[in-house]
C-alpha cells in the first residue's frame, strides 16, 4: 500500500468574515494498482465519459434524438506525479486524518429591409461563395427552415430528422462551409501543418483529437446532405444552402427572403423556422484601419483560421498581438505561442483585466493562469486597452492606454462576441435589451412557428433566470430541443438543461464549468493541497508591463518586463488569515503565484450555488449539475468532497 499524504486547500472570495479558515490534515491511502488502473484507462474512460455526458444532456432536454458528435477535447497530459496526487485526493473522503483549510475572502426594428445585404453582412460574406449559386435550385417551400449553418442548426436538423424521417429540412448558412464545430479553431487546429492551405478547404479539414484520432471539423461530409434541388422537387431530407443569408422573415406569412453574395435572391415559405444565427466577433474600434489593411482580424470562423494561418506564415512576422483576456484570447495565445515558438516569433496578449480570465475566475486562479500563459511563452500586458493604432510599413503600432506602444505585424481581436441579430431585427422579432439576442420563452419560441437556439437565443432558465449562453454544449442542447419542439410529436418541452463549457490552456490545464461563472460573485474553492503549492517555489515571475519608446515594443522575458503589473501571488500557506467581505482585498505576498492543479470552485449568489468550475477535474459534470439544481447547502466543503475522483476514473 502506498501511503500518501494529501491535503485540501480552500479558497474563498467575497465570503463573510465568519468563514474563517480551519486547519486539518489528511492521510490518504491508495494502492499502486489503483493508480495504474487510473493511468491505463484514462483514454477510454475519458471518451466514454464525454459520450455519457452528452447522453445525459439528451435526457435533460427530454430528447431521444441522437446527439451530435461530442466536442473534441484533449485532456491535459497527466504525469504519474499528478496522478498520485489525484489518487490521494480520491481517498480524502475515506480517511480524514486532517485537512488544512484556508478560506480567503477573497430594437430597434428596421422599418424597411429588403433582400439586399447590409454593409456589415456584405463585409462578413466577402469571400464566401453561394452553393447553389442561383435561387432556382432552392425549394419554394420547406417544412423546416433552419437559419444559420452552425452547431445549433445542425443539432436541430438531427432532432427533426430523427422525429420525422420524412421531413424536409433546409439549413441556410451564410458561410460556404458545411456546418462545422468551432472549438478546435482556437485549439487543436494550430498544431496542424499547412494550416493556411488546408483551412481554405474546410470540407476536408481535419485535426488530431486528444486521443490521437483524426476528426473532421465539419459534422458531416457533403454526401450526408440532400441536394437542395431534390428538396425543391419534393424529396425528403436535409439540404444546405451554403453561402446564403436569410435577410428577413415574415412570421405571419411564414416566408423568408434569402440573398447570396453574388446578388442572387430567393423567397421561400416554411412551416416552422429556427433562428440560429449565432454570434459575431466584436471588433476594437481603434483597430478598424488596421483591419481594413489586413493587419488586424478576429477569429470566429474557419475562413478566419485560413487568414490567420497565412499571416503567421509570413517570414516578416515577428510579433502577433492577441487582444483580449477571455477564454478565446487565452486559448489562442497559448496555441499560437506553441506554434510560433520554434520560429522565434512571439505572442503578446493585451487585456484590460488585472489577469487573464479575471472576469470569470476568482483572482487567485486568474493569477495562476497568468503564470501558466507566461510559462507557455506568452508575454502578458494586463490592465491596458488598445486606444489607437497607426499603420506602419509591414505592421501596426498599437497604442495602449498605459502610454506604451506595441509594435506588431498582426493583431488578433478576441474581445468577445455579440449576438447576430440582424435577421431578427429586420423580421420584427423581440430582442432582449440587456443581455442581447432574440427573446424566447422556455420552449425556445420567439413567435408562432419561429424558434431560436444557440448563441443568439435569450431564453428563460427556471433555475437561474433569463440568460444567454455562448457555448458549444448549449448550442447542441438548445438546438436539439428546438428541433424536437418544431417537430411537435409531443407538447413543447421547456429548456431545463444546465449547459457546460470547457476550455484548455495548453497541455496541462483543462477546466469545465457550468451555470453562472462570474468573478463578481463570491466563490468558494477547494483544491488538492498536495498539488496546490508544489510548484510555488519555482521561479516563474510574470513578464508583464511594457517598455516605452517608439520602436521598442514590448519588453520580453521575465526580467525585462516593467515592474508593477500584477505582482501576483495569493496570500499563501496554511497560516495565512482570511480577508473579510467582498470589499476587502486579499493580502498578497510577494513572490511567485501559487499553482493550483486540481479543484472545484463554487460560485454563490443569494446563498445559492449558481456556478461550478472544475479545475483539471474531469467526468464530474453530472455532480456539478446536481449541485446547481439543489443550490443551497450547509457546508460547501462537504459538497466539494462529492467531486473527489473515484478509483475507476
Ligand atoms: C474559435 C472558437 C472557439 C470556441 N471554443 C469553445 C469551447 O472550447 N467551448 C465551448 O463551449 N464553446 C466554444 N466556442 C463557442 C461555440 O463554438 C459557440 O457557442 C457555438 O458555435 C454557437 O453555435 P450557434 O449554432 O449558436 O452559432 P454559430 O456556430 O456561430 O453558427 C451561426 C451561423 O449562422 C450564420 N448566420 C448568421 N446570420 C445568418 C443569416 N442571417 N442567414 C444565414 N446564416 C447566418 C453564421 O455565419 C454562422 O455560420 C468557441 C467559439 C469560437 C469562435
Amino acid at each position: 500500500m502506498l501511503r500518501a499524504l494529501a491535503s485540501i486547500y480552500i479558497e474563498g472570495q467575497g465570503l463573510s468574515r465568519r468563514d474563517v479558515f480551519k486547519v486539518f490534515r489528511v492521510c490518504a491511502h491508495s494502492s499502486p494498482a489503483s493508480e495504474q488502473t487510473v493511468l491505463s484507462t484514462d483514454g477510454a474512460k475519458k471518451s466514454n465519459a464525454k459520450e455519457t455526458s452528452y447522453a445525459t444532456t439528451a435526457a435533460d432536454s427530454g430528447g431521444g434524438a441522437p446527439p451530435p458528435p461530442p466536442p473534441p477535447r484533449p485532456p491535459p497530459a497527466r504525469s504519474p506525479r499528478v496522478w498520485s496526487a489525484f489518487a490521494a485526493l480520491t481517498a480524502i473522503t475515506a480517511s480524514l486524518g486532517g485537512v488544512y483549510i484556508y478560506r480567503k475572502m477573497n430594437g430597434d426594428v428596421d422599418d424597411e429591409k429588403d433582400t439586399k445585404l447590409s454593409s456589415d453582412e456584405r463585409e462578413a460574406d466577402a469571400g464566401e461563395t453561394a452553393l447553389p449559386a442561383s435561387g432556382e435550385a432552392l425549394p419554394a417551400h420547406v417544412q423546416y427552415l433552419l437559419v444559420g449553418g452552425g452547431t445549433a442548426s445542425f443539432a436541430a436538423m438531427r432532432a427533426i430528422r430523427s422525429a420525422r424521417p420524412d421531413a424536409q429540412v433546409l439549413i441556410v448558412g451564410a458561410e460556404s462551409a458545411l456546418p462545422y464545430m468551432r472549438p478546435p479553431l482556437s485549439k487543436e487546429l494550430w498544431r496542424e501543418p499547412d494550416l493556411a492551405a488546408r483551412a481554405a478547404r474546410p470540407d476536408s479539414l481535419t485535426f488530431r483529437q486528444w486521443n490521437g484520432r483524426r476528426r473532421s471539423v465539419t459534422y458531416e461530409p457533403s454526401a450526408f446532405y440532400t441536394p437542395p434541388d431534390r428538396l425543391r422537387d419534393g424529396g425528403a431530407g436535409a439540404g444546405v444552402a451554403r453561402g446564403w443569408r436569410a435577410t428577413r422573415l415574415d412570421p405571419v406569412r411564414h416566408s423568408a427572403e434569402l440573398a447570396a453574395p453574388g446578388g442572387a435572391t430567393h423567397t421561400l415559405t416554411y412551416d416552422k423556422c429556427l433562428v440560429a444565427t449565432g454570434a459575431r466577433a466584436r471588433r476594437v474600434p481603434a483597430l478598424r484601419a488596421a483591419a481594413a489593411a489586413g493587419r488586424a482580424l478576429a477569429l470566429r470562423g474557419v475562413r478566419d483560421v485560413a487568414r490567420l494561418a497565412a499571416a503567421l506564415d509570413d517570414p516578416a512576422l515577428r510579433t502577433v498581438a492577441v487582444v483580449g483576456g477571455g477564454f478565446l484570447a487565452c486559448e489562442l495565445a497559448v496555441a499560437l505561442a506553441d506554434r510560433l515558438r520554434e520560429d522565434g516569433k512571439r505572442v503578446v496578449q493585451v487585456f484590460r483585466e488585472g489577469a487573464p480570465l479575471a472576469g470569470v475566475l476568482p483572482r487567485y486562479l486568474a493569477d495562476d493562469v497568468a503564470a501558466r500563459l507566461t510559462e507557455a511563452g506568452v508575454t502578458l500586458l494586463p490592465e491596458v486597452e488598445v486606444t489607437g493604432a497607426a499603420l506602419q510599413e509591414g505592421g501596426v503600432h498599437v497604442q495602449l492606454s498605459s502610454g506604451a506602444r506595441l509594435d506588431a505585424q498582426l493583431v488578433v481581436e478576441c474581445v468577445g462576441v455579440e449576438p447576430e441579430v440582424e435577421l431578427a431585427r429586420a423580421s420584427g422579432l423581440e430582442l432582449e435589451p440587456r443581455l442581447g439576442g432574440v427573446l424566447v420563452n422556455a420552449e425556445l419560441q420567439a413567435r408562432s412557428d419561429v424558434f431560436a437556439a444557440g448563441d443568439v437565443a435569450c431564453f428563460y432558465d427556471e433555475a437561474l433566470g433569463r440568460r444567454r449562453v455562448e457555448h458549444h454544449d448549449h448550442a447542441v442542447v438548445s438546438g436539439r430541443l428546438a428541433g424536437e419542439n418544431m417537430a411537435a410529436l409531443a407538447p413543447p418541452k421547456p429548456y431545463k438543461h444546465q449547459s457546460m463549457f470547457w476550455s484548455d490552456l495548453g497541455p496541462r490545464l483543462g477546466y469545465e464549468a457550468i451555470g453562472i461563472v462570474d468573478s463578481e460573485l463570491p466563490t468558494f474553492g477547494v483544491f488538492s493541497a498536495d498539488a496546490v503549492g508544489d510548484e510555488a517555489t519555482e521561479p516563474h515571475a510574470l513578464a508583464v508591463g511594457a517598455s516605452m519608446g517608439p520602436s521598442e515594443g514590448v519588453a520580453e522575458g521575465p526580467s525585462e518586463g516593467v515592474a508593477g503589473g500584477p505582482s501576483v501571488g495569493v496570500a499563501g500557506g496554511p497560516s495565512v488569515g482570511v480577508a473579510g467581505g467582498p470589499s476587502e482585498s486579499v493580502a498578497r505576498r510577494a513572490g511567485p503565484p501559487r499553482r493550483y492543479e486540481r479543484g472545484v470552485v463554487f460560485y454563490v449568489r443569494e446563498q445559492r450555488v449558481v456556478g461550478v468550475l472544475l479545475w483539471n477535474l474531469f467526468n464530474r459534470m453530472h455532480v456539478a449539475r446536481q449541485v446547481i439544481s439543489k443550490g443551497e447547502f450547509e457546508d460547501l466543503f462537504e459538497v466539494a468532497k462529492l467531486f473527489s475522483p473515484q478509483e475507476e476514473d
